[in-house]
């Protein structure tokens, strides 16, 4: 809806109404046709001011309209009357102008913003591109290489930046409203030829070819197989050498292209995913509205690794006071040293100054007496960290919340060291903490839902996707990762090599694959996890254990010493130990050929499609079992996780949502074939939540919280 009034006299105000973002629905359309021809045929009215409700001017189209077959008035032609109308009309923007939102502004005379306004058009991280014009308009106003930055990383910008970009003609710090009305009294009568930004020429750009070219291959490089970023440099492109009408007819054709595309339903369901995620609900019935957070004012980080310095440095970028604790002398001065450093590079990348006083360096556990909340980070070891959590259960005042940061041990073990178990949750960041979205909130079968309901909020303090999944081995994520290695590992023994692997996976999409990113990660972590597990055991090379299929060979490399990047030595040989670049090793070959001689293993060709469904079906037949056993409350909750913390492609949804597009009957069809080709490996074995979506026809998988419902309802 569209709400029309005057005020001042002559200028004709029109406040878009669709709370909460006044997304551009058919009946927001309708409403800005009606006022607009209402405010124009009014001979009082001398000028027009577009604002939005509730200080948000709009937030572009309404995605969830998407779905559904078009109605109601196309943008296009609305934004071209607002800006051939013969009366000035001014856009006052506060809050967002995003996407359609913006391209709504760009089609009125002025711009007036807020100084907090943000504004974008973020359009290419939902799969499509500016497609109301804002791809032609957008470098006719700022040229070309600015609009290319826009629109091809969908980034929003400040008033300040748009003002200095020549988004918007003023900023002001009072109401918004009131700033555009005295400016539409003091243009109207003005001429409005020069004010018509699609009559505009196209700013000049010397080697248009040369920069055109660039950007592509740099978008190419980034994109990863993503195509709405490679359509919107050819529209920006038709813009910088076609008249403004034909430059619109290329903006719709490409935009028919990547409308309908699986991409474009991907991304946008991520986009819807990511807001699910926030509206957590745990077995129990308890939910994100229905319980209170405790407040939190100070926060206490224990234990400075590499993942403990990250989350204090986190936790003092979201303004909050931290007091660390490292016991070790040596330690805690190499951590300060190191997390001053963080802070005052974060800083000068944001303009601010760093929050260094937010941060107390401590070795003693005692100063924790007064925190609200601790995160527990150290070493990763069940002994050790049941130690501090008695400790810290002695320590800290009643009411305070613990947490750990174990990438995977049961929370519940460490709850039941303290007095207060339903005090105690996991909050699993991912390295590094301060720059990584992803926060998994773990809860055990005793957590409270305040507890869970702190976490999360604390988690969106600062900055975080917080997702709130149940305890087991891994939680979501290390639970779903461990059997994609594992699958990879199986692939090198019967014919493949990391490379061959990695090409398969990288081209998939992820920034990168399994064996470079174990290079990365360190290979000797799990390897001493499996050795404290009794699965792995030095100088035994068995491939069947605990009556399983098993794979020693990242076990044989640590035995060598090959631990990865930090060795110069791993999956992959690096120049010298730290260096990042990865190359094929000879030795690592050979080292192949001589394991499969000894196992008797025939090397046989493997193509790209096995490795990509050897590797990625059963991490999905693990996320439908995580759904069964109701560690995960929706298929939103794994393919956020997957997106945020493990680099899934997100034009690719997340692995649940990749599942329904290649098809479930297909996903069925090659687990068993893979199962029964390797009936040694319990996990291929198709889950039963996935044979039952199959057998009720595959629903789409926005339905699949219904059946997981009715699947636990009978239980
Ligand atoms: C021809 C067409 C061409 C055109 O160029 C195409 C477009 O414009 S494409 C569009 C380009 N525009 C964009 O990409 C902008 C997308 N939007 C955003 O980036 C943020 O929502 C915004 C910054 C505006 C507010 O952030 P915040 O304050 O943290 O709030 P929040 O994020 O939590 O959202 C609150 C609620 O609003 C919902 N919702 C939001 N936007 C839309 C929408 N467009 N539609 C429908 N719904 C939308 C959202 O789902 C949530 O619902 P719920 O049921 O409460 O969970």
């Amino acid at each position: 809806m569209a709400q029309y009034s005057r005020i001042s006299g002559s200028v004709g105000l029109i406040t878009l109404k669709n709370p909460p973002v006044n997304a551009l629905s058919a009946a927001v359309r309708q409403g800005i046709v009606d006022t607009v021809e209402k405010a124009l045929c009014d001979p009082q009215v001398k000028s027009v001011v577009i604002c939005g409700q509730d200080g948000v001017f709009c937030g572009g189209a309404d995605v969830k309209e998407f779905e559904k077959s078009m109605s109601g008035p196309p943008l296009i032609p609305m934004i071209h009357s607002i800006e051939c109308a013969t009366k000035p009309m001014v856009a006052a923007i506060e809050g967002s102008a995003l996407g359609g939102g913006l391209e709504l502004a760009l089609g009125c005379h002025y711009r007036i913003a807020h100084s907090k306004a943000r504004l974008g058009l973020p359009e290419v991280t939902l799969g499509l591109l500016p497609a109301a014009g804002g791809s032609q308009r957008l470098p006719r106003l700022i040229g070309v290489p600015a609009a290319l930055d826009l629109i091809t990383t969908g980034r929003h910008v400040t008033a300040a930046e748009a003002l200095q970009l020549g988004i918007v003609d003023q900023v002001t710090d009072h109401k918004t409203v009131d700033a555009a009305v005295k400016f539409a009294l003091s243009v109207a009568g003005k001429p409005l030829d020069a004010r018509r930004i699609s009559t505009y020429p196209c700013p000049v750009v010397t080697d248009l070819d040369a920069l055109f070219e660039d950007v592509m291959q740099k978008v190419r490089q980034s994109a990863r197989g993503a195509i709405a970023p490679i359509a919107c440099v050819q529209a920006v492109r038709a813009a910088a050498t076609l008249p403004y009408t034909r430059g619109m007819e290329r903006e719709k054709e490409l935009m028919a292209t990547l409308f309908t595309s699986g991409q474009a339903r991907a991304l946008q369901y991520n986009f819807f995913a990511q807001r699910a995620v926030g509206k957590w609900r745990m077995p129990s019935g308890a939910r994100w509205d229905t319980s209170t957070p405790r407040p939190v004012h100070k926060v206490a980080v224990i234990g400075l690794g590499t993942m403990g310095r990250g989350i204090a440095v986190a936790l003092a970028q979201a303004g909050l006071p931290v007091v660390t604790v490292e016991a070790q002398e040596k330690q805690l001065m190499e951590a300060k040293r190191v997390m001053s450093d963080m802070l005052k590079r974060g800083a000068k990348r944001r303009g601010v100054a760093p929050p260094l006083d937010k941060i107390s360096y401590s070795s003693n556990i005692q100063d924790l007496a007064d925190v609200d909340l601790v995160i527990e980070a150290v070493f990763e070891d069940m002994d050790l960290k049941k130690k501090v959590f008695l400790q810290l259960s002695a320590v800290c005042k009643p009411g305070t919340l613990l947490c750990t940061n174990t990438s995977g041990l049961d929370v519940d073990q460490l709850a039941s060291q303290t007095r207060n178990p339903e005090l105690v949750v996991g909050m699993h960041f991912f390295a590094p903490a301060h720059v990584m979205k992803l926060l998994e909130v773990v809860y055990g079968p005793r957590s409270s839902p305040q507890a869970v309901a702190t976490a999360m909020q604390l988690g969106k303090k600062m900055g975080k996707i917080s997702v709130a999944v149940g305890n087991c081995r891994g939680f979501v994520g290390n639970r779903m990762l461990k059997l994609y290695t594992e699958q990879a590992s199986f692939l090198l023994e019967e014919g493949a090599t990391p490379d061959l692997v990695d090409r398969a996976i990288e081209e998939f999409g992820f920034p990168m694959g399994v064996f470079r990113m174990s290079d990365l990660s360190g290979l000797d972590i799990g390897w001493r996890v499996r050795k404290e597990m009794k699965l792995a055991v030095p100088g035994q090379s068995a491939r069947i254990r605990e009556g399983r299929r098993y794979s020693p060979l990242g076990d044989l490399l640590c035995e060598q010493g090959r631990f990865g990047q930090k060795t110069g030595r791993g999956w992959y040989r690096y120049n010298k130990p730290g260096d990042r670049v990865a190359h094929s090793d000879p030795w690592l070959h050979h080292f192949l050929e001589e394991y499969r001689a000894q196992h008797g293993l025939v090397a046989r060709r493997i193509d790209q499609q096995e490795i990509l469904e050897r590797c990625l079906y059963p991490m999905i037949n693990e996320g439908f079992r995580i759904l069964q056993d109701g560690i995960a409350a929706g298929p939103e909750d794994i393919d956020v996780i997957y997106v945020f913390g493990y680099g899934w492609p997100r034009h690719c949804g997340g692995p649940m949502f990749y599942a329904s597009m290649v098809g479930l009957e297909k996903v069925l069809e090659r687990l068993e074939h893979y199962y029964q080709a390797h009936p040694d490996v319990p996990y291929l074995q198709p889950c039963s939540l996935l044979r039952r979506l199959v057998a009720i026809g595959s629903p789409p998988v926005q339905k699949w919280r219904e059946v997981i419902k009715n699947l636990h309802s009978q239980l």
